[in-house]
């Protein structure tokens, strides 16, 4: 059974999609198209905030329902690292992040009647070493093109992590927990199962 959507997801993110629907929220897709350029100096908090906030907001404009913005950042000694734009920069970004800890930051913000309320959730993750094989097949299958940091943890890079500190679901895309609650908030239903 399909149930009418009673959130906005301003995100072209499959993923989100995915993440929202299994904890019973039915989302109308909204993808936006913001300037995502960093600030200078600007820290990686601030970062994933205000661009969640504004994809927010952008989404809100095209619908009246309460609406909900996201951004992951893989950040490694305080570098945000974005999406891989090929082959080489896919390599380098794993290469940088093989056998040691890097973080991955996701801002949430929800438009509704208590105004924009915005989260941010901060993760851990322990990577093994990666070995220059493992880089070359792992590009040639396709997952790294569209993921932060040039990996999906949720996918073939499983194998690479050792263990997080934090939020499964904020690495993929959406941190639920934190999520659920901004949605509580902005009075939209959870577990809209049956
Ligand atoms: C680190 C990591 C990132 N990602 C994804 C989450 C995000 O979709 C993407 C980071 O890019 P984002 O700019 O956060 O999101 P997006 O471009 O996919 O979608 P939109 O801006 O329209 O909302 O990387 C994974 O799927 N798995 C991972 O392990």
């Amino acid at each position: 059974m399909t149930h009418d959507p009673v959130l906005c997801l301003a995100s072209a993110s499959p993923r989100r999609r995915d993440l929202l629907a299994s904890i019973g929220v039915a989302v109308e897709v909204r993808p936006v198209d913001i300037d995502e350029t960093p600030r200078p100096e600007e820290p990686a908090r601030d970062y994933v905030v205000r661009l969640a906030r504004e994809k927010a907001l952008a989404g809100a404009r095209l619908t009246p329902l309460p609406t909900l913005g996201s951004d992951t950042a893989v950040v490694r000694d305080g570098e945000i690292l974005g999406k891989p734009a090929n082959r080489e920069q896919a390599a380098a970004m794993l290469r940088s992040l093989s056998g040691r800890c890097h973080e991955v930051l996701t801002g949430v913000a929800v438009t509704g009647p208590a105004g924009v309320l915005a989260a941010c959730v901060t993760t851990r993750v322990f990577m093994r070493e990666i070995q220059e094989a493992e880089l070359a097949a792992y590009w040639a299958s396709g997952e790294p093109a569209d993921k932060a940091g040039g990996y999906a943890i949720q996918g073939l890079a499983a194998v690479f992590v050792e263990h997080i500190e934090g939020s499964h679901s904020a690495v993929v895309g959406l941190p639920l927990f934190e999520t659920a609650d901004l949605l509580a908030r902005q009075g939209v239903p959870l577990w809209n199962l049956a």
